[in-house]
Parts: structure tokens; C-alpha cells; sequence
């Protein structure tokens, strides 16, 4: 059976999260009154930040956002500022769009956009949990069955397209992958199929990882010249990638995990990471990247509001993630590969020569 051939799904994501710039623009100029704020000229970001009662969190999604809608932008000296087409939505300008923007500032997902940013996140913190996301001792939606079945699922169609890709951007290795929270474990798939010496590692919680291996059996079965090697190469671990041992490795990956935290816990993880490599090892990171200017790309902008929306975390630029690799000790390079979908790879590798 061939692998799948299709072009780039990326249109479909931004359309389905394009509803999140609608919400954030909304809410800034009606619920905010950010534009207000800039409207007597630029402001430092974090004098706006501290104006409008934002956390770091919400000001990260908000301010790269308006700026890839080309309704701010950054002045010479790094204040923020209304572009001519974002003088248009204060109230003093003439013609102004701001009440015409105003009949939708009572849509729900804009009053409940204006809590998140004002709260960083729901007034309530949700029984169950964050989608995406086990810390500490509280419940996560990823250690009960059914939920952790349905999240994992819904990223097994976005792991298909883009792991063939990756697994070809990836090293060529006859050593051990470890795909730290690898979910459906596709990335691990079809790395080892590609480096048919190697091992891998799925780390993950126990009830994404019966997920998993049942993932693996309908890939072997698939026909595809090679699979059914794949089965015996991969390990699949349960763990607390927070707390507990990582297993020793070659290579690191870590696909759509840092965007679900916020900076303290990836810098926190990006030390872990760098920890388990081998002298030669390397960390990859199979992510959508902010520019280092954190002023878009829309895409990604758009996608960052909806990880802020779901998750505890939010996109970061390149720069943010070679800042936290530098400080775990690796060495980043200052390749980055696109893959599809709007996301990217970066990697980085282990100082220590052993
Ligand atoms: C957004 S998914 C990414 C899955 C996969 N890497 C991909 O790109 O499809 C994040 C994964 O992190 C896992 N995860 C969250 N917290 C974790 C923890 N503390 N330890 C291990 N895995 C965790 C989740 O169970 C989930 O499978």
C-alpha cells in the first residue's frame, strides 16, 4: 500500500482557526479597549500589558495576533503602535469601524475570549482537567479513558500526514528515538521505517498509549513494504514526563508538546530533555513557530489563540525555543526545516561530547 499522497492541509487549519482572530479583535477593541489605550500613541509592550491587566500569557497571544492582522505594529524603538488601518477602529477616528465591529461583542466566544485573556484562562478551573496536559497530582483528561481515547484520535489524522515528512527530516540513525508524549506514536512509526536498525520509545500516559499500540497493530498491518519489522523495534512507556526518569537517547523528540505549557514548564522540559541525551544526541522540535519579531504569522497566531483556548500553553517563536535549548546546556542550530501545516522543525544538540 503507498503512502498517502496529498498536498498541504494547512488551508484547512486556518480556516478552522481563523474564528480565533475574529474572537481576539473583537474583544480587544470592545471589551479591552486596547486600541483605546494606543490610540494616544506607541507604548512599550509591557506598559501596554500592564495597562490593559494582562499576564504574561494573554499578552503573548494578543499582541503577535494584532500585529499579523496588520492592526499594530512595532515602532522603531520596540513600542507598539496603531498601524492606519487600526487608527480605524478607535473611537475618534474618522470613519470608524468600532461600532460596527460592536454587534458581535456580545457573540459568546468573544465575551468568553475577553475572560481568558483577562483571567489567563476560565474564571473556573475545569473538573477534569486541560486538555492535553497531566501535571501534578490533579485529574487530566489524559489519564481517563475515554477522553484520552477522543484527544488522541483527533491528532491521529494531523500525526499521518505530517510523521512521514518528519521522519525524513529527521537523522538517519541505527540508535534509539525517544518521542517524548508521542500520542498515537505515528512519529516513532514512521522514523523506524525509514531507520530499520532503530528503536524507539513511546513515552506517554497509559491510557494514550492502549491508544497507541493499537495505532501500531493497524500499521503493520498496513502493507507498506517494511512494517512489519516496525512492531518489535518500539517500546511504549508509561510515565509523568515531568517527574519521572526518561529513558537515555539518540535522538529526542518532542511534536506539538512545548505549545501546551507555559515558558517556566518548558524551560523546565528543556532541561529534562537535554538530561536523557547520549553524548552525541540531539533534541528535535516538531512545532508552528511564531516569528522571533512576534508579529505572526497569522496562521500561527491564529493557532496559538487556540492552544491558549485548550491548553495551559500558547506557540513561541524560534527564538523563545533556542533561548530555553542554550540554557539546558545544547548547542541549537539555526536551521529550520518547514514541514506542512504550518509547522516547522528545529533541533539542537548535546554539548557534552561524553
Ligand atoms: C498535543 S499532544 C501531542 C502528541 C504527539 N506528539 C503528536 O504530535 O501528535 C500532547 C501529548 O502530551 C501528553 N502528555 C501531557 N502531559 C504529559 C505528562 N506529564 N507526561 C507524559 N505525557 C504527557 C498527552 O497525553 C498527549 O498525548
Amino acid at each position: 500500500m503507498p503512502i498517502f499522497t496529498h498536498p498541504d492541509l494547512a488551508p484547512i487549519t486556518r480556516h478552522a482557526r481563523a474564528m480565533y482572530s475574529s474572537r481576539l479583535l473583537i474583544a480587544a477593541v470592545h471589551h479591552l479597549h486596547a486600541f483605546e489605550q494606543l490610540a494616544a500613541g506607541p507604548l512599550a509592550p509591557s506598559d501596554l500589558q500592564a495597562r490593559l491587566g494582562l499576564r504574561e500569557r494573554p499578552a503573548m497571544v494578543l499582541f503577535p495576533a494584532l500585529c499579523a492582522m496588520e492592526m499594530w505594529a512595532y515602532d522603531a524603538s520596540g513600542k507598539l503602535q496603531l498601524t492606519a488601518l487600526g487608527q480605524h477602529l478607535t473611537q475618534k477616528a474618522r470613519p470608524t469601524l468600532t461600532e460596527y465591529l460592536g454587534l458581535e461583542k456580545n457573540d459568546a466566544g468573544v465575551i468568553e475570549m475577553a475572560e481568558w485573556l483577562l483571567n489567563d484562562g476560565p474564571q473556573l478551573s475545569g473538573v477534569s482537567g486541560t486538555a492535553y496536559v497531566k501535571e501534578g497530582t490533579g485529574p487530566s483528561p489524559m489519564d481517563e479513558p475515554t477522553t484520552a481515547r477522543a484527544l488522541t484520535l483527533a491528532l491521529a489524522g494531523r500525526a499521518e500526514c505530517l510523521a512521514p515528512i518528519v521522519a525524513n527530516k529527521l537523522p538517519k540513525h541505527n540508535g534509539h528515538l525517544l518521542d517524548v508524549a508521542g500520542g498515537t506514536g505515528y512519529f516513532s512509526y514512521e522514523w523506524l521505517l525509514v531507520n530499520p536498525q532503530a528503536t524507539a520509545t513511546v513515552f506517554d500516559r497509559p491510557a494514550v498509549l492502549a491508544v497507541a499500540a493499537e495505532l501500531l497493530e493497524k500499521f503493520c498491518q498496513s502493507g507498506r513494504p517494511g512494517v512489519a519489522g516496525v512492531r518489535e523495534r518500539v517500546k511504549f512507556q508509561p510515565g509523568d514526563m515531568l517527574t519521572d526518569p526518561l529513558p537515555s537517547t539518540d535522538i529526542l523528540l518532542a511534536a506539538s508538546l512545548f505549545h501546551d505549557w507555559p515558558t517556566y514548564t518548558c524551560q523546565q522540559l528543556a532541561r529534562r530533555f537535554a538530561a536523557a541525551l547520549r553524548p552525541e544526541g540531539e533534541l528535535w522540535i516538531h512545532d508552528a513557530f511564531l516569528n522571533d519579531e512576534l508579529d505572526g504569522p497569522l496562521a500561527v497566531t491564529d493557532y496559538s489563540a487556540q492552544l491558549f483556548w485548550v491548553t495551559k500553553g500558547r506557540a513561541y517563536s524560534r527564538r523563545e525555543y533556542r533561548g530555553w535549548l542554550r540554557e539546558a546546556g545544547l548547542i541549537p542550530s539555526m536551521e529550520s526545516f518547514a514541514t506542512q501545516m504550518d509547522y516547522g522543525l528545529i533541533w539542537a544538540k548535546n554539548s557534552s561530547k561524553g
